[in-house]
């Protein structure tokens, strides 16, 4: 819908789509009718378009990609034609953000003023798609192909100093930008529209369009490979500085139709609206996001400030929030503020915040040894070592100092959260919350529910995790929750995979070349292999096992042979300079195939009788992916993920699962499910003591269904309780 009024002889548009007026069917009609009302009508003389509530027209209706009404007339590109062909002037007021589609209906306009707040830009690329309604055609027209060229293949949003210094905005105003943009268009409504029309400029950097072109081409190739739009939104730009505006836009329509109809379009835009479910909670009993209100969170506490520790601090401090920082004694503390003041001084340094926010910020975090601080916080969250007994001294101690209503949370990435909140006398105040390294860039937050959660502390957890910056994906209690857990067998099927014919580089090329930007060995080598050692012990504990008897670990996929072998070395990863691979130096980050970890591998493969064979790329790829992925339909079955799209959400923002993809869960529906299906059961039948080869029953029951059946149904078929 668009809002149609008049203020004396100013005709005012108002896009009227909440809550960001995407540029729906109804939208563009009524912006299409709404300049032929005005032209018609002699007592107009100019026309103002905004944006209602808190935006201007931030892009497209992106669900209309898929169903198809982008294209239902008068579809973007005709409006913005309409709005630049009317013969009286047309001004945008841009509030908020003028994104995509809406920035392209401001350069329809003859005119473009903006709040100081506002933004523009062209998030197209982060979609799988272009500018396709003129964008790639007008921007070069306005401020020149080499800022185009930035703009449009980042993605990045950009402010309104900035526009108005590359002259996509023609004034900044203070105040009430509707108010400005009418006294603005009463003041240009005798001007000449002749050379105010974008299409029909030229390009002012045309003389190095090819030189700018090519080396756009090179840097997209270079930083996204594989990834079509931003090639396509190069192509365009180039043909804006080569061709009329008429043709051009012809080109850039064909190749906007080739990516709305590409898997990766329809990966991103899938990703784009899982991540905003996330936060759109639900449990079992029918608490919701919707129903449940969210206790105020004025103050925090984090204990222990290690690295993940002072990582999480820095997300509280940045929210605003004053945290207390405790520690066990004064070394640990002032290593843990001396962390945070250097990333703090780092970012000063890089520009990204000023020496004034910086000391404010600081000022905000108290640190001290004594739990006793913390008897008035609203939410701590500890950050101690991987360890139950510790992490239960710490919540037992936590539960006596703290009020009675705060809420207890353990940065655990791997450990029974019900067994944390045994410690307390409040387990429905306690919850898990799994930050990523490092805690103050990471997006994701794994939160984890026990047993005996309430749903007001989950909604208050989730609202604290969205004010800190994250991206909450609410999930179960298991070992390794979601991430984690499917992290298992897939590095395990890594690990298989050395003993039968792989070496490192071979399994970690097959797997960055599909997407994941570091295989899963030199994963291993970044976390250390006394880590992963480590772990093996304690699971292998909590199993009641002897982790050096191999006939003990063997049946339970707990025996790692060239790992152990390694790590008895004393080959530890990066941080030793060697582990799977060796690298230059300790720390250093480049990983080069080493002839001696392949030594050791054929050492032990004939030791074990094993005859090495060539490995497909094929069977390295389905061997890694495919077992993740059955974990990942597990979790789902069981109810610890509570859908599909969190999952994907999961493994998107904390494991660097290709977006172009949409996600293991996304990726599975397009590999077809009873293809996958097939393929797992091949590998359980030929690896059948491999508990992680037993086809998940949900994706059985999926692959069975006659037609394919939608992603956002599947829970529909997830048979078990769920424990969510
Ligand atoms: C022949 C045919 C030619 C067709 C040519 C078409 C050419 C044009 C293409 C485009 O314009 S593509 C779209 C470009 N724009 C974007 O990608 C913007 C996406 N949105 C955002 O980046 C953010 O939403 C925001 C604007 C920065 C605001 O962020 P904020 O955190 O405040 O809110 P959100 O939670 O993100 O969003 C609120 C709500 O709105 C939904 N939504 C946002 N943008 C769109 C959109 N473009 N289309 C549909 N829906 C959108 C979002 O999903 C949220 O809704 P819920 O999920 O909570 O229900």
């Amino acid at each position: 819908m668009a809002d149609y009024r008049k203020q004396g002889d100013v005709a005012v548009l108002h896009a009227n789509n909440p809550p960001v007026n995407a540029l729906s069917y109804h939208v563009r009609q009524g912006l299409y009718d709404g300049i032929e009302a005005a032209e018609k009508d002699p007592s107009v003389k100019c026309i103002v378009i905004c944006g209602k509530g808190k935006t201007f027209p931030v892009g497209a209706d992106i669900r209309e990609f898929a169903s198809g009404s982008a294209k239902k007339f008068p579809n973007l590109i005709e409006v913005c034609d309409k709005i630049e062909a009317c013969t009286k002037p047309v001004v945008a007021a841009i509030h908020g953000f003028a994104l995509g589609g809406g920035l392209e209906i401001s350069l329809g306009c003859h005119y473009r003023i903006g709040g100081t707040s506002c933004k523009v830009g062209f998030p197209e690329v982060n979609i799988g798609v272009l500018p396709g309604a003129g964008g790639t055609q007008r921007l070069p027209r306005v401020i020149g192909l080499k800022p185009s060229l930035d703009i449009i293949t980042s993605g990045c949003h950009v402010g309104a100093k900035e526009a108005l210094k590359l002259g996509i905005l023609d004034k900044i105003v203070q105040g009430d930008v509707v108010t400005e943009g009418i006294k603005f268009a009463k003041s240009v409504q005798n001007q000449p529209l002749h050379g105010r029309r974008v299409s029909t400029m030229a390009v002012p950097d045309v003389s190095q369009a090819n030189a700018l072109c090519n080396s756009a081409m090179a840097e997209v190739k270079r930083k996204s490979s594989g990834l079509l739009a931003p090639v396509a939104c190069v192509k365009s730009l180039r043909v804006a500085a080569q061709t009329p505006y008429k043709d051009g836009i012809k080109i850039e329509s064909a190749l906007m139709l080739q990516l709305m109809t590409s898997g990766q379009a329809k990966a991103l835009q899938y990703a784009f609206f899982a991540e905003r479910l996330a936060s759109k909670w639900q449990v079992p009993g029918g608490a919701s996001h919707a129903t449940v209100t969210p206790r105020p969170v004025k103050s925090c506490a984090v204990v222990g400030g290690g690295y993940m520790g002072s990582g999480i601090v820095m997300c509280i401090l940045n929210a605003g929030l004053p945290c207390i920082l405790v520690e066990a004694n004064q070394k640990f503390l002032d290593r843990g503020i001396k962390m945070i003041q250097g990333l703090y001084a780092g970012s000063v340094k890089l520009g990204k915040m000023s020496e004034q926010d910086a000391k404010k910020t600081l000022s905000l975090l108290k640190p001290t040894l004594r739990y006793e601080d913390l008897k008035d916080v609203d939410v701590v969250i500890e950050a101690v070592f991987e360890d139950m007994k510790l992490k239960q001294e710490v919540f037992g101690k936590l539960d006596k100092v703290c009020k009675k209503d705060a809420l207890l949370c353990s940065n655990t990435s791997t450990l029974n959260i019900d067994k944390i909140a045994s410690a307390t006398r409040r387990p429905d105040r306690v919850m898990g919350m799994h930050f990523f390294a490092p805690a103050y860039y990471m997006k994701l937050l794994e939160n984890i529910r026990g047993a005996e959660t309430s749903p007001q502390t989950v909604a208050t957890v989730t609202q604290l995790s969205v004010k800190i910056g994250k991206v909450p994906v609410l999930v179960g209690n298991c070992h390794g929750f979601v991430g984690n857990r499917m992290m298992a067998p897939y590095t395990t099927e890594a690990q298989r995979l050395l003993e039968e014919g792989a070496y490192p580089h071979q399994v970690d090329q097959v797997i960055e070349e599909f997407g994941i930007p570091i295989g899963p060995l030199k994963v291993g080598d970044l976390t250390g292999l006394d880590v992963s050692w480590k772990i093996t012990r304690e699971v292998s504990r909590m199993l009641g096992l002897d982790h050096t008897k191999r006939e003990d670990v063997e049946p339970f996929g707990l025996y790692f042979p060239v790992r152990n072998a390694l790590y008895e070395k004393g080959r530890l990863g990066r941080k030793t300079g060697a582990g799977f691979y060796k690298y230059e130096k300790a720390g250093s980050k480049v990983a080069i195939p080493d002839p001696l970890v392949m030594d050791i591998i054929d050492h032990h493969c004939r030791e074990e009788g094993i005859d090495r064979r060539r490995i497909p790329p094929q069977e390295i790829y389905e061997r890694c992916l495919y077992s993740l992925i059955n974990e990942g339909f597990k979790t789902l079955e069981e109810g610890i993920a509570a859908r599909p799209e969190d999952v994907d959400i999961i493994w998107l923002l904390g494991y660097g699962w290709p977006r172009y993809t949409g996600g293991p869960m996304h990726f599975a529906s397009q590999i077809g499910l009873r293809r996958l299906y097939g393929r797992i059961e091949y590998y359980h039948n030929k690896y059948p003591d491999r508990d992680h080869w037993t086809p998940s029953r949900l994706l059985k029951t999926l692959s069975q269904q006659e037609h394919p059946v939608p992603l956002a149904q599947w829970g529909q078929f997830a048979s078990t309780t769920s424990r969510l």
